[in-house]
Formats: structure tokens, C-alpha cells, sequence
């Protein structure tokens, strides 16, 4: 593992002295590496080698293409004993993980422009334990500024060539989240970090539901290299969805049917501050702040499919999950208790609807995934075939539940996530459907979810991997009551049927029909091993 040790105060070395770089072909010394896992060297250039005092010891320090490699400076026996080299143990980081540098400097109540210098420090994104990103320094030790000031234009010139990295950031804040911690969570975690990456920040906190989908209808985003949310699950998907539909009016897209969306010009970054952070934890595989900042920083994209929601024909939002019946139900209930806190509303509208359990009688169609497609002609054809195949199944009854997720939805109550065999970009989705049966099944089931057996391992459960499904409420049996508190609700339009969007209530009152479509938004995330320069 590459390792970075946290600069700590150290007796700086007198001086300096730079060495000319060796011919490449010589160029890499022969090293006792601290771990197995040594960068491609061979044939590496060395950029600058000199010396530097790096924790406590006087090193030789070698930068090269790729990694920054360290080995402190053995005095010379006279006796010329050569035992001790095998026992001076090399170190080093990867490039790729400096995220930022800096001139040490310190300061004294006199020196008030430049104060003293001390050396460099090197921002550094560690990998740690469960997908965790952690960020560290290293500090290299040499007061001489001519020396540094090379070392320093160097590393900038290392950085400058990491240009997916974004430089300008326009963030979104809802200030509502979970226990409105978010705009805490920024000031004390994100935003320090972007300072250090030296991304600018343009940041809107929102003042209402709905405000960022209507900022980013019209808001100017040239000139940003991303967007960001911080808040919730419900938050993040309005934002995609607005950066979406933003996507499509540009590229003058019909947005009342949209078969064959375009995708979203700007990446997302989704900062978790919200109840739920389905999202977050399914993208960083944990919902923790700092990980997801810097894999901001880092410019690791991932490319994460997306499901339309249309009803008679007509386009209604975009979104990355959703639930219908139990998951519809518990979510409306919670939304009229939203004086109780945020876990305590959902935990209470659970209970409440799992005590009022009650089956939806509908028709389910579905076309199966067809694995064989590319990608990348689904992503172009969109769906425009699927209306002309013959290949949609179809089931009727009475269901508990029926979830329809286009990622895995990993969460704390879910580990392995409501969804284990999708994934983020394979371009299908999971349909889960319960069938009716009795509560103390169906809450086996529930708790299963929190276990790492199978959650779907019940006759009553049944699961598939789909391209499309079209949910379509059969009788009026067992719409909304009003008089119901946890009924169906009469609107403005009339009865309809709750369903959980990512979190977000949404009330329809006829057929549902869900496409995912493939890689459609850019989400910063992912494994870092696979993000190098261009
Ligand atoms: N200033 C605001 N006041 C009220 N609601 C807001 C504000 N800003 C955003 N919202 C709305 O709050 C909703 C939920 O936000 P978010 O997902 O961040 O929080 P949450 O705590 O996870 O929410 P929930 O408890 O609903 O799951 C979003 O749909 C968003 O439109």
C-alpha cells in the first residue's frame, strides 16, 4: 500500500541541493520497497532528485512520472560496510494521489507578508479500509527556497496535467436536510478540503422545495466543471433530474415523452447530509463526507444509469429508484408527521403502515434485460425498439410491494442494498415484486434486508432483470380513502397512488412506466485505482 506519512514538525535541513536527473536508463535505484506494490518504474523518468528532511530523517528523495520515493540517507561506514543498505526501506506515494501543494512556510507577528520558509506540503487522498478516502500530508523538509520553489513548480506542473479534476465547482445546499446539519457538514468538511484543491466554489443555499430545479433551469454553468449537491437522497435526484432536463432542452429534446435522453453535460457530485443517503452510499460504497469530497476533487467519474418515469404517455421525472405500495405508502404517511424528526417520522410511518398492511391489485409488464445488446446502442437507441418487440412478460395480482432500481440502494438498514444484484451502470434494473402474504412473512422478509442472507429467498418474492416496466393499479378497490390517514389521497386531479422516488413523494393516479436508460448521468465516485491522468 502506498503510504504517505502526516508531516510533523521536524528539524529542518540546512540548505539544499539539487542533483541532476541520471540518464532514464539508469534512473531507478535499486530499493527495498516499503510495500509490494511498487509502481511501474523500469523505465521511468526521474523529474528531480535532492534532499529533504521528511519526518525525522534526512532523505534522498526521487520524483519521477509516476511516484514520489523517499529513503533516508544512511551515513557512509568506514568501514564500507554495505549490510545496512538492505535495511534502509524506501517509501513512496503516487502521484496520481497528491491532490494538492503548498510552500511550508511559518510565520512571525513581524513577518507579516511571507514569513519563514520551511519546505513543501504535499495534499495527499489515502485509501483507507471499506471504499474510505482519508486525506493526509507530507511535509519535505529544506529551507532553501531555491530549492523549493523548483520542487513546488514542479508538483504545480504535475497537478495542472490531472485535467479531469474539476476547477470550479457550483454547489447547491439544502440547509433542510436530516437535522439541517448540512450547511455544518460544508463549512467544516467540504469546504476546507476544495479550498486546498484550490477549486473554486459558487454556492447557492436553497430557500425552498423545488429551488434547485428551478435555479438550474436557468442558471449560467459555463465556466463549472461540475455541480454538487449536499442534502439528502430526495435532493441529489432533484438536482440530476434538473441537470437532466436542463440536457435535454439545450439539445432542443421534446421533454413531454422523452425516449432517447441525452445526457447531462455537467458531472454531479453528492455530498450525503440528508436522512436517507442511499445514493452517496451506493456510489462511494459508504455515505461518508469526506470520501465523497474528495473523490470530487480527484475528478473520479462514474458513469450510473437512470430511469424515466412517464405516465399515459407522458414524461414525468427522472430517477435513480422507486417503490410502489408498502415503500409508496410508508413514505406518504411519513410526509404527514413531518413535525416528528426525520428518523423518528420514518420509523413511526413503517410501523403504522406495516400495521395497516394492504396488497395493490395490478398488472405488472416488463421487458426482460437483454444482455447481449451493447451498451452503447441502447444508449443511442434509447427505447424506441422495446414499443415494437414482442418480448414483454406480464403479472397480475395482489402485491405487498414492488421496487424498481436502476442501482444497488445501499443503505445502513441494507448493506448489501434493497437492490444486491443490480449495479450502477450495467443498464438494467432490478424489478422486485411481493406478493401478497401474511405481515409476519412479509416483515422476515423486511428483516432480512438488514442481514447478509438473501432478502429475496421467499415464494413470495420474485425478482428480475429489466430494461422497462409499466405498473398499471387494477381496480378501485384499493385506491387511496381519504378518510384514511394512511390511505390514498384525493388531489387536485383526483385519487391517486403514492410511489417513493428516491425518497420523494410522488402521486399518480394511472399507469406507471419506468426505462432505465444507460450511463446517462456522470456521478463523481469511484475506485481510485482506476482514475490516472490523460
Ligand atoms: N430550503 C428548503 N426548505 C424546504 N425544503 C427544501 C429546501 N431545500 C430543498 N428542499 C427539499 O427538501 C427535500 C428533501 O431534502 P433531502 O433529501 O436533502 O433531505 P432528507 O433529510 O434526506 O429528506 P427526507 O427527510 O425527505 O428524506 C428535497 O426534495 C428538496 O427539494
Amino acid at each position: 500500500m502506498p503510504r504517505g506519512r502526516r508531516g510533523s514538525r521536524v528539524s529542518a535541513l540546512e540548505g539544499g541541493r539539487e542533483e541532476e536527473a541520471p540518464p532514464a536508463a539508469d534512473a531507478v535505484p535499486s530499493v527495498l520497497w516499503a510495500s509490494g506494490q511498487q509502481p511501474e518504474a523500469a523505465a521511468e523518468q526521474i523529474l528531480l532528485r535532492g534532499i529533504f528532511e521528511i519526518g525525522r530523517d534526512s532523505c534522498d528523495v526521487v520524483l519521477s512520472e509516476r511516484a514520489l520515493k523517499w529513503q533516508p540517507i544512511q551515513p557512509e561506514r568506514p568501514t564500507g560496510d554495505s549490510k545496512c543498505d538492505f535495511l534502509r526501506k524506501e517509501e513512496f506515494i503516487e502521484l496520481k494521489d497528491i491532490f494538492s501543494v503548498k510552500l511550508k512556510r511559518r510565520y512571525s507577528v513581524r513577518q507579516q507578508n511571507c514569513g519563514t520558509l520551511l519546505g513543501i506540503t504535499l495534499f495527499i487522498c489515502l485509501r483507507k479500509e471499506q471504499n474510505k478516502l482519508k486525506d493526509s500530508t507530507l511535509d519535505l523538509i529544506n529551507f532553501s527556497e531555491d530549492h523549493c520553489d523548483t520542487w513546488f513548480r514542479q508538483f504545480q506542473k504535475i497537478l495542472a496535467d490531472f485535467s479531469n479534476r474539476p476547477k470550479s465547482l457550483k454547489i447547491l445546499l439544502n440547509p433542510q436536510s436530516h437535522k439541517k446539519e448540512a450547511t455544518q457538514v460544508y463549512s467544516e468538511k467540504v469546504e476546507p478540503l476544495l479550498k486546498i484543491a484550490g477549486i473554486k466554489t459558487d454556492v447557492t443555499i436553497t430557500e425552498y422545495e423545488g429551488h434547485a430545479l428551478s435555479l438550474l433551469k436557468e442558471c449560467e454553468l459555463q465556466g463549472f466543471d461540475g455541480v454538487v449537491c449536499i442534502g439528502g437522497d430526495g435532493f441529489a435526484s432533484e438536482v440530476a433530474h434538473a441537470l437532466l432536463l436542463r440536457a435535454q432542452k439545450n439539445a432542443g429534446v421534446e421533454t413531454d415523452l422523452i425516449l432517447t435522453p441525452i445526457q447531462a453535460q455537467l458531472p454531479l457530485g453528492v455530498i450525503p447530509a440528508g436522512s436517507t443517503n442511499v445514493l452517496a452510499h451506493s456510489l462511494h460504497g459508504i455515505p461518508h463526507v469526506v470520501t465523497a469530497t474528495l473523490h470530487i476533487i480527484m475528478g473520479h467519474i462514474q458513469p450510473v444509469d437512470v430511469c424515466t418515469f412517464s405516465t399515459t404517455g407522458k414524461f414525468i421525472r427522472f430517477g435513480f429508484s422507486a417503490m410502489f405500495g408498502f415503500g409508496g405508502r410508508a413514505l406518504a404517511l411519513a410526509e404527514k408527521y413531518r413535525w416528528m424528526s426525520p428518523n423518528q417520522r420514518m420509523d413511526f410511518a413503517i410501523i403504522k403502515t406495516l400495521a395497516k398492511l394492504k396488497p395493490e391489485d395490478c398488472e405488472i409488464a416488463f421487458l426482460p434485460f437483454n444482455s447481449s445488446q451493447d451498451l452503447e446502442e441502447r444508449s443511442t437507441e434509447g427505447s424506441r425498439k422495446s414499443d415494437c418487440n414482442d418480448q414483454w412478460q406480464m403479472t397480475q395480482g395482489q402485491f405487498l410491494n414492488v421496487s424498481i432500481m436502476a442501482i444497488p440502494c445501499l443503505c445502513s438498514v441494507a448493506p448489501r442494498g434493497l437492490a444486491p444484484n443490480t449495479r450502477l451502470n450495467n443498464g438494467s434494473m432490478a424489478l422486485i415484486i411481493t406478493r401478497n402474504t401474511s405481515r409476519s412473512e412479509f416483515i422476515k422478509h423486511l428483516k432480512r434486508y438488514t442481514s447478509v442472507k438473501n432478502q429475496f429467498n421467499f415464494p413470495f418474492v420474485e425478482t428480475y432483470t429489466v430494461a422497462e416496466v409499466k405498473v398499471h393499479p387494477r381496480s378501485n378497490s384499493s385506491r387511496h380513502n381519504p378518510e384514511e390517514e394512511d390511505g390514498p389521497y384525493e388531489t387536485t386531479s383526483g385519487k391517486s397512488f403514492p410511489w417513493n422516488i428516491d425518497g420523494d413523494l410522488m402521486e399518480v393516479a394511472s399507469e406507471v412506466h419506468v426505462r432505465v436508460h444507460p450511463r446517462l448521468i456522470n456521478l463523481y465516485g469511484g475506485r481510485i485505482e482506476e482514475m490516472i491522468p490523460k
